[in-house]
């Protein structure tokens, strides 16, 4: 079984680290305002080169600081592609920018295995090019698993895939690809052959629909022509899309791309029915609807859960001194320190405007303190920049180990405490005391 995640061949594992752009290109005003799309659509940072040679210094200066680099096919020190031999020979992935275009373009591109060309003729393109930039950003978090039985073929799809700095996985069959999905939860998509032994992709799809739906896994049929109806046939039972064998490169792209998309799309709008719009964090409804089944599984088992609630000191002072958008970095701030502070398997959520919740389960007394003190101690000594100030606050936490008669009930002990520590001077927390 292949189920290694590959590297490619010619990527320096170093360069994938890189978070910036590199724009090489010799119009001041194409990069700037591509420098400003990336920014915006991408929320990356860019570097600029004019020429070759300027490429060169920075490449030379800082050879991991890129992730990608955005090529004008014409520079005044190269006219015949050397920019992307230099951004491949660093490990970068290459867009190319081109004044004009025609097949032979086309055809000498598609040897150099760039990510895509486009013509440098509109604010259209401008943004396109942000978009593929981000795309390339965030595939390196994707994973593919491609199912072929034919190793040469497998192969190409997997240089083809990794081009895009998509993280890919390999199976000979369907009975592989089935064993790496049990193991590997994470696969984003799935493009398979029809054709197999063992099992071929008609009954790997059917195996797959049977635990992840079309809306969190995306698969990807492939077939050689011929049979008008498997097309048909692989879509009915499940695929989300079908390739014809041979393909287009762009078409190929284009469909992985689409089908990528997708998937994020349907996460997103998931994730923001569940998320706080501005930490991030779960919202007060998906707290209780996780809490509730956290709670009951603990009265069942008599499994030790807290509940906390916590508020950030004399907030109302933040945002009528410094201005509500001081408040809300300071309330993300807090969010991201709690968020680093509990446990994967511990809830936390947003109560409300600078109030937090949070359940841990398998706790006693003591490791509760201990985690309490360290979330007061990591907020009291942060220093949150704003404009040019450093803003500092400090919470104060109530909590409590009783499986009262229900989990609002919990969280209602818990906030009693918190109206302790702060009765009790703030910056500090209280434990419900039925539970010392
Ligand atoms: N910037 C910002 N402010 C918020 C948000 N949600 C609630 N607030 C503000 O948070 C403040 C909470 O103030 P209070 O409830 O008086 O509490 P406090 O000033 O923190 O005082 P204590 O809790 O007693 O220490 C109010 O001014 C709200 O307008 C938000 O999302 N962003």
């Amino acid at each position: 079984m292949n189920a290694t995640t590959s590297t490619p061949a010619t990527q320096d594992p170093e360069s994938v680290a890189g978070d910036r752009v590199l724009l090489i290109d010799d119009s001041q005003a194409i990069s700037r305002l591509l420098r400003a799309r990336c920014q915006d659509l991408a929320g990356v940072e860019s570097e600029i080169a004019g020429s070759l040679a300027e490429a060169r210094a920075l490449l030379a200066a800082e050879p991991t600081r890129f992730f990608v680099a955005v090529v004008d096919l014409n520079l005044p020190d190269s006219c015949e592609g050397e920019a992307i031999d230099l951004a491949h020979a660093h490990g970068l992935p290459v867009i190319v920018l081109t004044a004009h275009y025609d097949e032979a373009i086309r055809e000498r591109m598609l040897a150099k295995e760039v990510v895509d060309y486009l013509l440098k003729s509109s604010l259209h393109e401008i943004d396109h090019v942000a978009t593929l930039v981000r795309r390339i950003h965030r595939n390196r978090s994707v994973k593919v698993l491609v199912v072929d039985d034919s190793r040469s073929f497998r192969a190409y799809l997997v240089k083809l895939l990794e081009l895009h700095r998509l993280q890919v996985l390999q199976a000979e069959n369907g009975r592989e690809a089935l064993e790496i999905m049990k193991t590997d939860p994470g696969v984003d998509l799935v493009i398979t052959d029809y054709n197999m032994p063992e099992m071929d992709g008609l009954a790997l799809i059917g195996a797959l629909r049977q635990r992840h739906p079309r809306s969190e896994l995306a698969i990807i049929g492939l077939s050689e022509q011929g049979s008008q109806a498997l097309s048909a046939r692989l879509l009915k039972n499940g695929a989300n899309d079908f390739i014809t064998k041979p393909f287009l490169v762009e078409e190929f792209y284009c469909r992985v791309i689409q089908n990528i998309e997708q998937i994020e799309l349907v996460r997103a709008i998931r994730d923001s029915s569940v998320r706080d719009y501005l930490t991030k964090l779960y919202n007060r409804r998906y707290f209780f609807e996780t809490g509730e089944t956290l709670y009951a599984a603990a009265r069942r088992r008599q499994l030790a859960l807290a509940a906390v609630m916590l508020d950030i000191d004399h907030f109302k002072r933040v945002n009528d001194t410094h201005g509500h958008l001081a408040g809300d970095r300071v309330i993300k701030q807090v969010a991201s320190i709690l968020a680093d502070g509990v446990r994967q398997a511990d809830l936390l959520g947003r109560y409300g405007g600078e109030e937090f919740c949070i359940l841990l389960t398998g706790i006693d007394q003591t490791h509760l303190a201990m985690i309490l003190e360290r979330l007061r101690s990591a907020i009291e000594a942060t220093r949150i920049e704003h404009d040019d100030l450093a803003l500092s606050v400090t919470i104060s936490l109530g909590a409590t180990l009783e499986l009262t008669d229900s989990l609002q009930a919990m969280i209602d002990r818990a906030d009693a405490c918190l109206y302790r520590a702060k009765q009790g001077g703030r910056n500090r927390f209280v434990i419900d005391e039925a539970a010392e």
